[in-house]
């Protein structure tokens, strides 16, 4: 049996840190929402025991790194599953960007196996299950919009905001995330004000959510790659509504309604910088079917 699975990229429309924990992580709390720009997983049974990546992008480990293979790995040992899957990642979204390709990568695998192997887990328990692999795997297994906690995994789904164009753009480094938190100093942020994001998507208010944007792991990695700073001035200069990087970066996106500003946007971007994508929001969250 094979089965295809969507894997679409997220970006942080408010991004906020309220204090670091003692286990390491930070506490945050902010706004995730799924765009149109998704990786395709091919989930395969193969004869042997064991679990197979196969990927032609060379920034995607096909090995026991890969959160994909992780996903299976953590589903086949906790449900003794003795049979064997050849999972294909036909990769779209940037490597190491702020998306959270591998984690999405790793949600539908979650939820493609669940159908496989005829787990009948729900949708819960597989976002629970996710939090065991990464921070941003739980957002990722449910999609939609919603405000993220704890360490990004106590998810609350809100209304999804008006529909508009996100234009991305992502300079040609790679981010780690590890290291943005880790050179972030809390006495020295801007707090986004994350409420006040919820209410202006609750009201549909497309212009204050542009004004309300915001992330306090921007001033970090801006320091670290000048790069990105340019990327903002070019996006604002060339008319975006609102222009913010997304998670840890390095790739920013603006928000656009019109769609022949989009175009002017997209054209003047696509000058200077390799990776950009014009694509809307995905309003709807996943189903297991
Ligand atoms: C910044 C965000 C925003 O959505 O996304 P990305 O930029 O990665 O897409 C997330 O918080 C990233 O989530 P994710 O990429 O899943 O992180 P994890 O694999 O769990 O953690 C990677 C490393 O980041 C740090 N980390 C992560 C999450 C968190 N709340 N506090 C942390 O300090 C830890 O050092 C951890 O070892
Ligand atoms: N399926 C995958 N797709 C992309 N990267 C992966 C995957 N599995 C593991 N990784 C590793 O995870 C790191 C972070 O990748 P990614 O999820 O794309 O970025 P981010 O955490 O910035 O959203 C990469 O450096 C890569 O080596």
């Amino acid at each position: 049996m094979k089965l295809l699975v969507k894997a679409p990229a997220k970006i942080n429309l408010a991004l906020d840190v309220i204090g670091k924990r003692s286990d390491g992580y930070h506490e945050v709390k902010m706004i995730m929402t799924t765009i149109d720009l998704a990786d395709r997983i091919e989930l395969v049974e193969i004869p042997e025991d064991t679990i197979k990546i196969v990927s032609h992008s060379r920034y995607v480990p096909d090995d026991n790194r890969n959160l994909a293979f992780q996903a299976a790995n953590l589903l086949k040992k906790r449900f003794n599953i003795n049979r064997g899957v050849a999972i294909t990642i036909m990769k779209t979204i940037p490597v190491a960007a702020g998306l959270a390709g591998g984690s999405s990568d790793a949600a539908a695998t979650l939820r493609g196996l669940n159908k496989l192997w005829n787990l009948q887990l729900s949708i819960d328990e597989l976002a629970e299950i996710g939090a065991e692999i990464g921070s941003d795997v739980s957002f990722c297994v449910y999609g939609g919009t919603a405000l993220a906690t704890g360490r990004g995994e106590k998810i609350k789904h809100i209304e999804s905001p008006p529909h508009c164009w996100i234009i991305l753009a992502k300079p040609s480094i790679g981010v780690s995330t590890a290291d943005v938190y880790k050179n972030l100093s809390l006495e020295h942020v801007n707090h986004p004000d994350v409420d006040g994001m919820i209410n202006a998507i609750k009201e549909h208010d497309y212009s204050e959510i542009c004004k309300l944007v915001g992330n306090v792991l921007e001033d970090v990695t801006l320091k670290m790659h000048p790069e990105v700073a340019h990327i903002k001035e070019q996006m604002k200069k060339f008319g975006a509504d609102a222009v913010l990087m997304s998670g840890s970066g390095p790739t920013v996106f603006g928000l656009v309604q019109h769609e022949s500003r989009m175009q002017r946007i997209y054209n003047g971007l696509r000058g200077f910088c390799d990776q950009v994508y014009a694509v809307r929001l995905i309003g709807e969250r996943n189903t297991l079917d």
